[in-house]
This record gives C-alpha cells, sequence and structure tokens, in this order.
C-alpha cells in the first residue's frame, strides 16, 4: 500500500496494529506515523517499530491518508477539536473505540466526513486479530475494501451492522482478557501440580489454540468437539463436571453481557 497511515495515540491497540501491519509486510514503516502526548509511547513505537512519531496530533491528522482514531473514547472530543480542521476532505477515518458512534464522531466533526468505525483486538500484533467494521454513508466500496486489506493484513475482519458493535465489543473486542484468565488458571493449577511455570502457559496457550483451531477448521459444533474429548468414565468429564457445578458458563455470559452493556452505557455518555 503506498498510502500514509496514520494514528493519533500510540498505545495498546495502536501498537498491536502497527506490529501486525509492519509484519505483514502491507506498508513499509516510513509509511506510518503516530502521535502520542506520552513521552514514554512514543519511544516505544519508535524503538519496537521505527515508525515516525511526533508528540503533534495536527502533524499526524495533516499527513495522513488513512488516519486511525486511536485514543481513549472520552478523550475523542477534545482530540476532534484538535485535529479537525488539519485532515483534508478526502482523508479516510478509521475510529477503533468503544462506545463511539459514527453519528457521534460525525456530530464532532460538524462537516462530512469519510469515516470507518471499528473494532478489532489486540491479536493483531501477531496477525491474528479479529476485527469488525462499519464504514458511513460517505465511504465508496474502494474506500472501504482498502480499510478492509489494512484489518485484513493482521487478522480476520468482517464487515457489519453499526447495530452489532456493542456485541462485537463483548466478543472478541475485549474476549482476549477473559481467555487470558482462562490460560493464567490453567497454568496456576498446572503449577500447583508440580510443572515449572513457563512450561505451563506454553501448554495452558497451546491447548487453547489448538482448540480454536478445531472449531474454525473442521466446522464441527463446539459441544460435540468437547463431547469428543470426554472418554466415558474418564478424565475430562469429572473436571466438566465442577466447570458446570461452579457455573462456568453462567459466568462467562454475564461477564460478557456486562462488558456489552457498558458499551452501550458509554455509547449514550458519548452522544450527549
Ligand atoms: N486495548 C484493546 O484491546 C482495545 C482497545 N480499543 C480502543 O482503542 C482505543 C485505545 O485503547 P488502548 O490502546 O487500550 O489505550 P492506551 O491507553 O493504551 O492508548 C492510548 C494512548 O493515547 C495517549 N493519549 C492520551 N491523550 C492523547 C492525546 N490527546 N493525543 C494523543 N495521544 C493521547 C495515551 O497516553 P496516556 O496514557 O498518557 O493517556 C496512550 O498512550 C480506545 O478507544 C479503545 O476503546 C479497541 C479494541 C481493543
Ligand atoms: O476495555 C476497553 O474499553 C477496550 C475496548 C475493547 C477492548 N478494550
Amino acid at each position: 500500500m503506498n498510502k500514509i497511515i496514520g494514528f493519533i495515540g500510540g498505545g495498546n491497540m495502536a501498537s498491536a496494529i502497527i506490529g501486525g501491519i509492519l509484519q505483514s509486510g502491507l506498508a513499509p514503516k516510513e509509511g506510518i506515523i503516530a502521535s502520542d502526548k506520552l513521552e514514554e509511547a512514543r519511544r516505544l513505537l519508535q524503538e519496537r517499530f521505527g515508525v515516525r512519531i511526533t508528540e503533534d496530533n495536527r502533524k499526524t491528522a495533516e499527513t495522513a491518508d488513512i488516519l486511525f482514531l486511536a485514543v481513549k473514547p472520552h478523550l475523542f472530543p477534545d482530540v476532534i477539536t484538535e485535529i479537525k480542521d488539519s485532515i483534508r476532505s478526502d482523508t479516510l477515518l478509521v475510529s477503533i473505540a468503544a462506545g463511539q458512534s459514527i453519528a457521534a464522531i460525525e456530530g464532532r466533526f460538524g462537516r462530512e466526513i469519510r469515516l470507518v468505525r471499528a473494532m478489532p483486538n489486540t491479536p493483531a500484533l501477531v496477525g491474528a486479530a479479529m476485527s469488525a467494521l462499519s464504514p458511513n454513508q460517505n465511504v465508496c466500496e474502494e474506500e472501504l475494501a482498502e480499510v478492509v486489506s489494512i484489518f485484513e493484513s493482521f487478522g480476520a475482519c468482517e464487515v457489519i451492522s453499526e447495530t452489532m458493535m456493542d456485541a462485537v465489543v463483548g466478543v472478541s473486542g475485549s474476549s482476549p482478557a477473559y481467555v487470558y484468565m482462562f490460560i493464567e488458571a490453567m497454568a496456576d493449577a498446572a503449577v500447583a501440580d508440580g510443572m515449572p511455570r513457563a512450561q505451563a502457559y506454553k501448554f495452558a496457550a497451546q491447548a487453547v489454540l489448538g482448540s480454536a483451531k478445531m472449531v474454525l477448521e473442521t466446522n464441527t459444533h463446539p459441544g460435540a468437539l468437547k463431547d469428543a474429548v470426554c472418554s466415558p468414565g474418564g478424565t475430562t468429564i469429572a473436571a466438566v463436571a465442577v466447570l458446570e457445578e461452579q457455573g462456568m458458563r453462567s459466568a462467562v455470559i454475564k461477564a460478557q453481557r456486562a462488558c456489552v452493556e457498558k458499551s452501550r452505557e458509554m455509547g449514550k455518555e458519548n452522544s450527549k
């Protein structure tokens, strides 16, 4: 891609996307510019990826053909006020913020903008993100295809209705955190049984990776895959019985619905 990709905010999610783009070879490091108010964040981006960095959000906004808005949602009003006169009419904006609707962002710019609302996740860093995209009415098919190609450079990506965005935050934007907790818990149990910690993380994480690949690649229902692990009278069904008794499924469903509810609340708050 020979367009300049800019990032306003160079924290966890922007770093994961930048790392993913560079690793895929979609854009060279000279084709990426990022601004962050935090000196430490700029230093990390420079050291890890060698991309162009600046403290000046306006410079990033002026330079970028495709501009990612990657600051925390509550900073959108200030940041948009700062950059709105620096973008060009053909700058393609990509917001990755939770709870910032297309209408709220358009309202803050106060004029016609080309905008894609996106929800990626941090596995972008290793080329394994799941991202969702919703364009506004000013984004043409060619521009959307360009944004899809960026997100596909670091994982899977689907274009969805914006009404599904809160559900996406719960099921893929935030869910890596729940999965890491599951991996930590399995590793802790293995450590309790005497396994060295580093080895325990490897075994637990590889089991999660392999199980996810089975769901994605065999087209078999997760329940059937679970049943295939449970030998009659065996070890697995003993564990499954405890997970059911402890309410694992309902804990996950409740947690994810709290996440979605928070995303909706943030959306209401940000539309004021
Ligand atoms: N983390 C994730 O897994 C995901 C995050 N997102 C979205 O990505 C966005 C960023 O989240 P995340 O990367 O986790 O947050 P981070 O806090 O890691 O990154 C945001 C960065 O922006 C900096 N910053 C603060 N104010 C400004 C400013 N005025 N101009 C430029 N930079 C500024 C922050 O500095 P300081 O720390 O000093 O405030 C920080 O370094 C959020 O909107 C979030 O909803 C979406 C999907 C997944
Ligand atoms: O926790 C958050 O608000 C962000 C949005 C999705 C993942 N992290």
